[in-house]
Parts: C-alpha cells; structure tokens; sequence
C-alpha cells in the first residue's frame, strides 16, 4: 500500500503484490456551498464595551468595558457562566441592541457601520422563528426571492438546492416546517440565512435543545461554514462537552460581564496553569473554566481579567502567552511590540472622531499606517506569522474574489417584496382552512340566526324600533369578528417579523402593506355573505342602491375594526389586546347614537360621538334603510308611530345627516388607524429587542 502523502485529500491507492488490481479509494469530500454569491471576509473587533441598563432607577453595568477581537475563516464560542452577559454581548455585536452601549465596534479595522454591517451579517436566535406552513422548499424559495431577487430563477434554485445538499436537507424539500425536528429546524433557520451568504453568523446557543449528536452536527456544520469562504462565526455556548469544545477555533469567555480569556479553545489549560489553576486531567476544559468563573476555586476573576487584559490580549496557537512576552528581558522586536501597544493605549483612549469614517480610526503615533489589527499582533508577537491571511483578508477587500459591498439596502424592490409577502401570507391563509371555515361559518351560522330573529321585520312600521336594534347588532357583530381575528393572529406573526426584519429580509413597510392588504379580501368575502343573508331574510328595502350603501356601510366598519384590532395587535400582547380592546370599543358603542340620540348627549361627551365609527357605521345603515326619501312602511295593526321613515330619522336625530359624510369618515379613521399601527409596529420592533 503506498499514499501519495498526509493530505487527506489525497487518493490512496491500493496496489496488493499479488494482484495487478489496482483499489483506489477518495475520502469523502467534505460538501461545500460552491454556488453561494462570494462575499468579503470580515474581522470583527471590539474596544472597551460597555452596556448600562436603569433598573430601579439605578444603573446596573451588565459589561464592563471588555474587549476582544473575532476573526474571519474562525468559529468562535462565547462562554461564561449563566447571567455573565453572553446574550448581552452577542445582541450588541450584532447590533440588536445598540441603545445603552459604549465602546467601538469595528468592522475590518474600521469603525463599524451598523446599516452597512447589518446587510453582511445574518443573527440565528435560540428560537427557530420559522412558519410552520411552508415547506423547506416554499421557505427557502420566499428567502431566495427576497434576499437575492436580482438572481434569474435557475440561478436561486441552484443556490438552494446547493444550501440543502450541504445541510442535510435536500431529502425533507417537502415537509412542512412544523414537522421537522430540533435539528432539523436549526439547520433550516441557517439555510435560510445561508441564501445571501453573509460572511458574519451569529447564533445564539445553536445547541440548546439538541441531543449530543444533532450538538456535533450543528457545530460541526458552523465549523465548516467558518472555513469555507472564510466566514466569522460566533455563538454564545453554554456547557459544551470535550468533543465540541475542541472544535472551536477561538474562546471567548465572560465572568461578571467581563472578559476572563481569550484565545484558541487548546491553550487555555495553559493559560490557566499558568495562573495557578491547574485543570485536573480528565476533566472537560470548558467545564473548569466556567466552574473558575463561578468561583468555585475561590476568587480568581479579577486574576484572570487582568491576566488576558478584559479581552485586548488574545492567547493565540505558537505565541508566548501574554504575560510571559512583557517581562525585563525583552527581545528587540517584542521591546518595540510593546512600545507600540503603550502608544496604542492612548490612542485608544482618545478616538479622532473628526476622521472621515472611511479612514481606519485608530493608528500608532510611532507606526501612523498601521492599522490597529497589524499594531495589535506586532504587539503579540505575531511578526508576520499571518501574512497570507491577512493578505487574502486585504484581497477579499478589495473585492478580488468578492462581490462588491452590497449597496442596495435589500435583495429586491420593496414592490417585489411586497407582491413576496402577500403571496407568502395567501399561502398561510390557504393552509390554515380550520380559521378561515370557522370564520365562514360564524358569519353564515350568525347571519341565519338574526334573519330568524328579526323574521321579515324590515317593512313593518310597528316593528322599526327591532329593526334599529338589528342595525346595532350588525355593528356588533362585524366590529367584534374583524377586530378579535387580528388582535389573535398578529402577535402570533412578530418573533418572525423581528427576524426576518432585523436579517434585512425586506423593509416593515412592504410586510404591513401585505399583511393588511392580504386579509381584505376574505374579510370582504365574510361580510357580503353576512349582509346578503340578513338583509334579504329580515326584508329591508329590495333596492339596489340602498342593499348598496348598506353593504358599504357595514364593509367599511368591518375594515376600520380591523384596524383597531391591528393597532391592539400591534402595540401589546395578545392576552392584554384580548382584554382592552373590547372595553376600549364600549364607549364607541355607547356613544354610536343607538342608545341616545345625538341631542341628548351632554355637550362636553358630544366629541366621543364623532370618533366612533360604530356611529358612523351605524347612521350610514340607518340612513340607508330609512333615509332618501323612503315610501311609508306597512302598518298591520291600527296605529304605527314610526310607519314615516322620516319619524325614525327625526328620532334618531339624522335628518340632516349625510351618508357621504359617513363614508367619509369612516375612511378616515380607517387611514388614521392603519398609520397608528404602523408606527405601533415599528415602535415595538425598536423596543422588543
Ligand atoms: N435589559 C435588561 N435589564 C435588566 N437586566 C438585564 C437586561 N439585559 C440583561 N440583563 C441582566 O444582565 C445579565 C446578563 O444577561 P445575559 O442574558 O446576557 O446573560 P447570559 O450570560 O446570556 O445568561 P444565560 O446563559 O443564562 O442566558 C443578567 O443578570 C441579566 O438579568
């Protein structure tokens, strides 16, 4: 047996002495994305961050001023023990948080443009915001579509049937979301994201929930997808065992919201020995680092913060460990390393804000062309040891096996997006029958049984106050269906809109646009099928224009309730909205002009009447049925007050109302409403994080 030397890569060939058969044998190739678009690599650094939160009117600091710096082509953990600030830490950098934040993230040794960041990085949450009612294929087609819309169709499909081969889904196209396992849901959230290729990944704990062989497939997965292409993968990690632990490239681990190491995963035994704290053989590394931290072995978190800097040393594979380098016997280049990293120091502290951007920020006084990274690992020690990264970093820059920087805030037109969702939102509709027939149903099941109720009552004069009531409950009825609906299945909607919004799937205004305008046609639907059947079972006028107007009337305080419900929807919780929203329509409803009539409402309430539509609503129907100059209604016993339609209309107070104005209204409110919940929408995206 002779091998063509230690690349695995390499074939091996079999060449048995007494046969002239020759086996040759390829180890399996590691699946790669070879038709993802190319992106550039990015380093990730950060410089004295700190993040303050006011509780109790106190200040509580949650991170202290750490550092640290997250390289491209590494998988990088962020450890530490519960409550240390790995999420804190993970929402900052990706920019999910950013108010209470001080410090400077940079991006390739410049200043971090968060708007500019946002389009190259992608952040998976612990959660799987996914829908349930696509399949992989549906999902990942709606993600291709709004993430790289420029790309001709054969092309998206070559990219996702290139994402699924590499993670294990090609075989489940066809099953829905909702049926696939922990595992499975986790690689699709990453496929999704995977589509635009951004060259940071953040996930926060990819392998809670998992079991220790879907945990090795996950990180192994991250592992390949940080040397592939030289991606930045980082996620926070809780307890790994000893098998993963060793697959990180780089640990970055926080006690008390401060930095207590920072380098390769393999040297932090030594670092630690190195302090004192010998970690027992046998015994997981990343165990004993989070049991130092606890303080388990006593109070070594200052020892260890101040041994590794709070993070602006990097224990780094082939470099002395830091403590060991700054010593009396100092060799030329290590002498000038730190002379450098003095003057560093002060430039740190003192940032020239007045610099264009563009421009690197920080740069040694001695060195004035160095970038901080170079300073930083001259500074280690790192004379040159990493030239040809740096180099293809520099390249990956200067876009020669990149494409440029996207300019474009998104993948496609908000147009595109708009006609994506709306389709997306048709499909869910389509999908979820059991909502749509129970709606159907309660309108044709409670349509039947006011006809019942109010039996041919529309002409009869000596029924017309019944006939009002059957008005008022028409608003009732339409006003409670449309507006519970949304203020149940909006909420349900957020977790993935915060995602898909904050990976920069498509702009808020395309998804609200969609979103509103997908439910109207059912909501349509719905109403006609109500209306028809009380109007023509209870007998009101068989005239065109009124069944018309009636019509209108009603469509329209369907689709104002609805936007109450939005708004509900939109600013709270489904448990609060369920409760508010019905109290907060009673004094509509009060003042709607059916319970008593306009002149009979004290002048300091009158201003109520003109913001319920129920009254607007209401009037228009009103008017409809009994107005425009109405024939006499039938009288079958020997006296009917209201047999005049202009009696009704006197009582009512309505003779000089005008249907128009009605309508008028109640577009408006329907406008005002629906920008209400907009800003709502956008408020709780800002506020949610
Ligand atoms: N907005 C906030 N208001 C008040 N306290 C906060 C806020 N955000 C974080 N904290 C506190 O900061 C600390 C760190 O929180 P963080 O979620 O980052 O910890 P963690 O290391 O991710 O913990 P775990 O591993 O348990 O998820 C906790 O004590 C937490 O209660």
């Amino acid at each position: 047996m002779s091998t063509t030397g230690n690349n695995i890569n390499e074939s091996i060939i079999l060449n048995p002495r007494s046969s002239d058969i020759k086996v040759q044998i390829e180890p399996a190739q590691q699946k790669r994305l070879a038709h993802v678009i190319k992106r550039e690599k990015v380093d990730l650094s950060f410089h004295d961050l700190s993040f303050t939160v006011k509780q109790q009117k106190k200040e509580k600091i949650i991170l202290k001023d750490v550092s640290g710096r997250l390289r491209s082509g590494e998988l990088t953990a962020i450890m530490g023990p519960s409550g240390a600030g790995k999420s804190t830490l993970l929402n900052i950098l990706t920019g999910y948080i950013t108010n209470g934040t001080n410090g400077h993230i940079m991006m390739n040794e410049r200043e971090r443009n968060l708007s500019k960041f946002r389009k190259l990085s992608a952040y998976i949450r612990q959660d799987n915001q996914l829908h349930g009612n696509l399949t992989i294929d549906e999902a990942m087609s709606v993600a291709a579509k709004l993430k790289i819309g420029d790309k001709s169709k054969e092309d998206r499909e070559t990219i996702i049937a290139d994402i699924l081969d590499t993670l294990g889904l090609i075989d489940h196209r066809k099953t829905m979301t909702s049926g696939l396992s922990g595992g499975q849901k986790k690689r699709l959230s990453i496929a999704l994201e995977l589509v635009s290729n951004p060259p940071i990944m953040f996930f926060d704990e990819p392998t809670s929930g998992l079991d220790s062989s879907s945990c090795f497939q996950c990180i192994s997965l991250l592992k390949s997808l940080a040397r592939d292409q030289g991606r930045t993968i980082i996620c926070t990690i809780h307890q790994p065992s000893a098998r993963l632990f060793e697959m990180f490239d780089h640990l970055y681990t926080l006690a008390d919201g401060q930095c207590v190491y920072q380098g390769s995963t393999n040297r932090l035994v030594e670092f630690l020995g190195q302090l004192g704290l010998q970690c027992p053989s046998y015994h997981n590394p990343a165990s004993y680092i989070i049991e130092v931290a606890c303080g388990e072995y006593g109070e070594h978190t200052r020892t260890l913060v101040n041994a590794i800097k709070n993070g602006k040393d990097d224990i780094r594979d082939g470099l002395p460990l830091p403590q060991l380098a700054i010593t009396d016997g100092l060799n030329n280049s290590e002498k000038y390393a730190h002379d450098i990293k003095n003057t560093l120091a002060v430039a740190i502290s003192k940032p020239d804000w007045n610099k264009d951007i563009s421009e690197p920020v920080y740069r040694s006084t001695t060195t004035p062309n160095l970038p901080i990274s170079v300073v930083d690992d001259i500074a280690k020690g790192d004379n040159g040891k990493d030239d040809s990264e740096k180099a293809s970093a520099n390249s990956a820059l200067l876009g020669d096996d990149s494409e440029q920087m996207p300019t474009k805030r998104y993948g496609t037109s908000e147009f595109n997006q708009f006609f994506i969702i709306l389709k997306r939102a048709l499909l869910f509709s389509r999908r979820d029958w059991t909502l749509m027939y129970l709606r159907l149903f309660a309108h044709i099941l409670v349509g039947f049984l006011i006809g019942a109720l109010y039996w041919q009552i529309g002409n009869d004069g000596n029924k017309v106050l019944s006939n009002l009531g059957f008005l008022f409950f028409n608003m009732l009825f339409l006003m409670y269906t449309s507006m519970t609906i949304t203020i149940l299945s909006f909420p349900l909607e957020m977790p993935v809109l915060l995602k898909e919004h904050f990976n920069r799937w498509y702009s808020l205004r395309s998804y609200y646009f969609a979103i509103t305008v997908s439910d109207m046609p059912f909501q349509t639907i719905f109403c006609v099928i109500y209306v028809t059947i009380v109007y023509f079972m209870t007998d009101q006028p068989r005239e065109l224009f009124r069944f018309g107007m009636f019509l209108s009337a009603c469509l329209l305080v369907s689709f104002v309730a609805q936007s109450v419900g939005l708004v509900v929807g939109a600013a709270m919780n489904v448990q609060n909205g369920v409760f508010l929203a019905p109290v907060m329509s009673v004094p509509f409803l009060l003042f709607s002009g059916f319970f008593v009539s306009f002149d009979a409402i004290p002048i300091y309430l009158r201003w109520i009447t003109y913001l319920s539509y129920i009254r607007y609503g209401f009037e228009g129907t009103a008017l409809a049925t009994y107005g425009f100059d109405r024939v006499k209604l039938k009288c079958f016993v020997s006296y009917c007050h209201f047999k005049s339609p202009q009696i009704t209309l006197e009582e009512l107070d309505m003779v000089n109302s005008s249907y128009l104005i009605d309508v008028v209204a109640l577009l408006a409110i329907f406008f005002v409403l629906r920008i209400a919940a907009f800003l709502f929408l956008k408020w709780k995206l800002k506020t949610n994080r």
